[in-house]
């Protein structure tokens, strides 16, 4: 078994967004989350929406995990329709409670595989493998409630990475963690991506951790969310954060989703920050 393996072919779309409008409806009332949405992911991208509170970031990371059918466009993934959650598409949440405090850190990992019908004797390897590099092979018998909230945080990133996901899809992963953690968690994201290059889709409201995290940025507009441009960022780390086109580029984004230039930039238009 080759537990290194991601689903890679670069080149297309793995992921295509297309015009998608998401709403919930309760009763009479009907709230629009997002309208016409349309970006695609490629394989090794590490897309970033982000937007301000309540412009639909995470309800379109739920459609695009299956769980909400869009009101109108399509989310393929691969050219095919999304239409329900896969195991294809692995999402890691902001509260960390979403491991089970009764099962150890090697027992969370294992967790989705076995329940994906993988032998027991391969998750066991499969987990241990991506315990180790998230470096918590000394904790893998420790249990949720005696780690740290970054210690957690790995956990869950070991635990979609075992899975191989075509695609990972990250919602404001470390946004509970305070901000030297945080960083740290961003850095090590950065050195997985590099050693693996698995394809993901990560949800933020920080301009920063955008520039940080993305290769490509999608800034979406105030509720309901539509693109409101596409940026490069391909070229920002943590070692860049705090220079002059750091700043610049922060600067920019800012004036894009709340300034002046928002009125002024057509959707989709490709912006060099
Ligand atoms: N279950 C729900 N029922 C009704 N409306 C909802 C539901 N979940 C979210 N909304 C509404 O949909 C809109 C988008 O919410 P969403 O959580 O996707 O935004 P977000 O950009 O992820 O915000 P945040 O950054 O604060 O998490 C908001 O107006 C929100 O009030």
């Amino acid at each position: 078994m080759d537990v290194h393996r991601f689903p890679m072919a670069p080149g297309e779309a793995l992921l295509r967004a297309e015009g998608v409008t998401l709403e919930y409806r309760s009763g009479a009332a009907t709230v629009r989350a997002t309208e016409n949405v349309s970006f695609e992911v490629h394989r090794g991208d590490r897309l970033v929406l982000l937007g301000p509170s309540g412009c639909g970031k995470s309800t379109l990371l739920k459609a695009i995990a299956g769980f909400i059918t869009p009101r109108a466009g399509s989310l393929t993934l691969d050219g095919q329709p999304i239409l329900r959650p896969g195991p294809d598409r692995f999402v890691v949440f902001q509260e960390f409670d979403q491991l089970p405090p009764w099962k150890s850190v090697l027992g969370n990992v294992m967790f989705p595989l076995l329940a994906g019908g993988v032998a027991r004797a391969e998750a066991r390897a499969r987990a241990l493998h991506w315990i180790n590099k998230v470096g918590l092979s000394p904790f893998a018998d420790a249990f949720p409630h005696t780690l740290s909230g970054g210690m957690k945080a790995r956990v869950a990133i070991a635990r979609a990475l075992a899975m191989q996901p075509a695609i990972l899809l990250m919602d404001e992963p470390f946004a509970a963690l305070d901000a030297l953690t945080r960083r740290s968690m961003q850095e090590e994201l950065q050195t997985l991506w590099e050693e693996i290059r698995f394809t993901m889709l990560f949800v933020t409201h920080s301009i920063e951790e955008a520039l940080v995290v993305g290769n490509r940025i999608v800034l979406l507009s105030p509720h309901p969310g539509r693109v409101r441009a596409e940026l490069n960022s391909h070229q920002f780390d943590l070692g860049s954060a705090g220079g002059a086109a750091f700043q610049a580029a922060t600067q920019r984004i800012h004036r894009l989703l709340f300034g002046d230039d928002a009125l002024a930039v057509p959707a989709l238009e490709p912006v060099h920050a």
